[in-house]
């Protein structure tokens, strides 16, 4: 596998996909470097959610290569938490490969911390608002041993305040925790503050139509110049 700290973390080579006689993504090309996070855009349907699949392994290339060096963690639209599991015990199931109970309270408290969520160990999903059982959520897959993080439209549940609040705290965590992101979004101002680059696909079968690095320093704020422009980049790729 050699050395992560030079070698694509994930890489996808000449990946075509499709289901039945329907074509969904063609010779797709991607190579991300460790620590980076990129967001992936494009039109409703474009496949998307068929290409984290295909990253994470649910589903397999019909020609081309796949491969990720690394452990895989996909974070869901919906979340995914498990109800009848307290918010201690849901973040202490990305734990389970610490042997000693006392060192996985330990690291669930440290991650408690980090989400802002002491006080509410022993709640349970349904006890928290959707922010909460998302910072929950992230917690689980930050304090775990994923090396990639797979992000399926990770907010797009929550009201305009809270995801705004998500972004500013997922970029806070992973400078805490670092981890290779690859997200997918519909809502371009989050691509823009979030990435550190963006892939735009096309319509059916995708492609990577533009690829745009986003060199703002963080916290980066909506009104910025440059990320009105990157933003504007964007919309013009989907022909927007
Ligand atoms: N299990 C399946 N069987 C057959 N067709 C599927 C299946 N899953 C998805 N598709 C089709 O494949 C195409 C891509 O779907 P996918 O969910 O990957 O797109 P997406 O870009 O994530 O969509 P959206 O932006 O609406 O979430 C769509 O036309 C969809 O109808």
């Amino acid at each position: 596998m050699g050395n992560n700290n030079w070698v694509s973390h994930i890489s996808i080579e000449n990946v075509s996909f499709g289901y039945h006689n329907q074509k969904v993504i063609e010779n797709l090309n991607l190579k991300v470097n460790k620590g980076e996070i990129v967001v992936i855009i494009g039109p409703s349907g474009c496949g998307k959610t068929s290409l984290l699949n295909l990253l994470n392994g649910y589903l397999l290339p019909q020609s081309g290569a796949v491969q990720m060096n690394g452990l895989i963690r996909t974070v869901h639209q919906h979340g995914s938490l498990f109800p009848w599991l307290t918010v201690n015990e849901n973040i202490g199931i990305g734990l389970r490969h610490l042997k000693s109970q006392r060192t996985q309270q330990k690291a669930i408290q440290d991650m408690l911390e980090l989400i802002n969520m002491e006080g509410f160990e022993d709640h349970y999903p349904h006890q928290l608002s959707g922010g909460m059982k998302q910072r929950v959520e992230l917690g689980r897959v930050l304090a775990g041993d994923a090396d990639i993080i797979l992000m399926d439209e990770p907010f797009s549940s929550l009201d305009y305040q809270a995801r705004l609040k998500m972004r500013r705290e997922l970029i806070g965590l992973l400078a805490k925790r670092p981890k290779t992101v690859i997200m997918v979004t519909h809502d371009i101002e989050e691509a823009v503050q979030i990435a550190d680059r963006i892939l735009v696909l096309t319509k059916r079968p995708s492609m990577v139509c533009a690829e745009l690095d986003v060199n703002v320093a963080h916290p980066r704020h909506i009104s910025d110049p440059d990320l009105i422009k990157i933003a504007d980049n964007v919309l013009h790729e989907l022909g927007l």
